[in-house]
Formats: C-alpha cells, structure tokens, sequence
C-alpha cells in the first residue's frame, strides 16, 4: 500500500479580505508520493505560493480535503521567497540551533548538524558571521541550510533561490538532487522553466486550478505538431533547449528525442549527427 504524503482532493483557498473572501485556489485534486521530485510552475499570481503554504500547514484549506502522512505533517520545512521573515538568530550558527532547538535536538548533536549543512550550501565559512552581513542571497542559503540541519522529511522550496546567482542556484538544485537521492521528498516552487528538466514531475496552475500535472518533456512538446503545448497554453516561454528543437523542427531536422535540459540537448545532438 502506498501512503501519500499529501493526498489532497477537490481543495480550495481562500484569502480574507476587506470586502469579503477571495477564493484564490479551487478544484485542487493530486497527490505527493514519498520521494518525489516535483517542480510547481505558473504565472505570477496563479497561486504557486498559496499552495505551497497549505502544503507546508500554514495555510487552512476552505473546501475540499487534504489528508497528510504522519512525516509530512509533522516533517515538512517550507523555505520561502523572503529569508528575513525566516530568520531568528544573530549569529548564522545561533539561527541554525534556534531551528534544531524547536525540533529537540540534542546540544551535543548542533555542531556537527549545523557544519554539514552549511558545507551542503557553502556557507560554513560564515558560521559565527553576524546574519546582518549577510548578502541576501548567502540569507536564502542560510533558510536552506536550516531546513537540512533538521532533516526534514519533505522539503518545500518556495523561489527560495530567487535571489541567487545561476551558478549558486545550480549548487542548490545540485544539493536538492542529492536529498531526493536520500529518500527526501521536494516540492519545488519556480518561476525559472530552465529548473524544471532537473524534476520528475511538474505541476503547473494557472489561475488556481492545475492546468498540468505530467512530465517535463510532455510540458514542453506536444505529440501532434499542430497542439500547443502545456506550456505555450500557459503563455510561458519554454527553456532555450526547448526553443533549439522547435526551430530544428521548423527547419526540418526532427529529433527522436525530447530534450529538456542543454546537457540533454547536447547528447541527442551528438547521437543523431552520429548515426547519419
Ligand atoms: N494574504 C493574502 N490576502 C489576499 N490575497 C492574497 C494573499 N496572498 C496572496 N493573495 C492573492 O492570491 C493569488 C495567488 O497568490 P500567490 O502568491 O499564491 O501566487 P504565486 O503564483 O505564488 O505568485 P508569484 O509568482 O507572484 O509569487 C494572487 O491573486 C494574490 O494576490
């Protein structure tokens, strides 16, 4: 038998507003199994952020139903836009400990929890820096950091690498590949189409309602030349590889493959000029 991690059906959110409610999510219906590796895509204001919050428990559901295993209810770090809203300590060590604290970790055990995980993003230099010379991207590193020291089951990155250089970004994805390898479970929160060929899995909401729940080369390449793709109907602008093989395809070289990533890309580049 499967558990879910999160098995959520026919669910709405909505926001209190001045003159009412706004209902902002509706007719939400999937599931999270262990160890997925799901990126979350959609135009701003699609409600990316609303259900990331309701996934991480911040957020109540109005309609509908969201069922959670015992792990994701009780192990589930959100790592959001904005590291100032997340951030309690003065020290980046102290903030480190302030999360492991909350979490009945053993004094003993901090040091070694919080090394590792600062080395995991590359901030270990910074241990006993002061949080306020912090750049603000070594802040979203430093959330990231908080979230592996407690070894939270399921991870949920809300643009939290927004603020991040490409190739501190790449690091990330590089160290979130290496959670999921572990067994760990990422939600990952993107506006960057280039991410997502790193995924298993993408969902994508438009205006508060899946409009897409499949693999990312099926978001991109539609099977029937004349369809728009998942991705075009959402008005996105695919990654570059993608753009390479649709003005390959126009050009008249088709490709067997469906390339996402540039690496990707580049090797079915290499096979096909090798078999002509
Ligand atoms: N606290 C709030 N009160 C009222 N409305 C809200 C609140 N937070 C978000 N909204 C509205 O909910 C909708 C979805 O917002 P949300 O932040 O979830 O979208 P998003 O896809 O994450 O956007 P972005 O990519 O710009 O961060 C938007 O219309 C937004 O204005």
């Amino acid at each position: 038998m499967i558990l879910h991690h999160f098995l959520l059906d026919q669910v709405a959110v909505a926001y209190v507003i001045d003159d009412g409610i706004a209902l902002v999510c509706s007719d939400i219906s999937f599931s999270i199994e262990p160890g997925e590796l799901v990126a979350i895509v959609g135009k701003n204001g699609s409600g990316k952020s609303t259900l990331a919050r309701v996934l991480a428990g911040l957020l109540p559901i109005s309609r509908g139903t969201m069922i959670k295993s015992p792990e994701a209810l009780h192990s589930t770090q959100i790592i959001m836009q904005n590291p100032d809203a997340q951030i309690i300590g003065d020290t980046v060590y102290e903030d480190i400990c302030f999360g492991l604290e909350n979490h009945c970790i053993a004094s003993a055990d901090m040091p070694i929890r919080a090394r590792k995980a600062l080395s995991a993003v590359g901030l270990l230099p910074f241990m006993h820096v002061q949080v306020d010379k912090l750049s603000g991207g070594q802040k979203q590193l430093l959330c990231i950091a908080s979230a592996l020291a407690i070894d939270a089951d399921v991870l949920i990155f809300d643009e939290s690498t927004a603020m991040l250089d490409p190739r501190s970004r790449m690091e990330i994805i590089e160290v979130i590949q290496s959670l999921h390898k572990e067994g760990r479970t990422v939600l990952w929160v993107t506006q960057l189409l280039e991410e997502i060929g790193h995924f298993q899995r993408v969902i994508a909401l438009h205006e508060g309602k899946i409009s897409f729940d499949g693999t990312p080369s099926a978001f991109f390449y539609q099977l029937n030349d004349d369809d728009e793709t998942p991705c075009e109907k959402l008005q996105l602008i695919p990654p570059y590889p993608v753009l390479v093989v649709n003005e390959l395809h126009r050009a008249g070289m088709m490709l067997v493959e469906q390339p996402v990533l540039m690496s990707q890309l580049k090797e079915v580049i290499i096979k096909q000029c090798l078999s002509i």
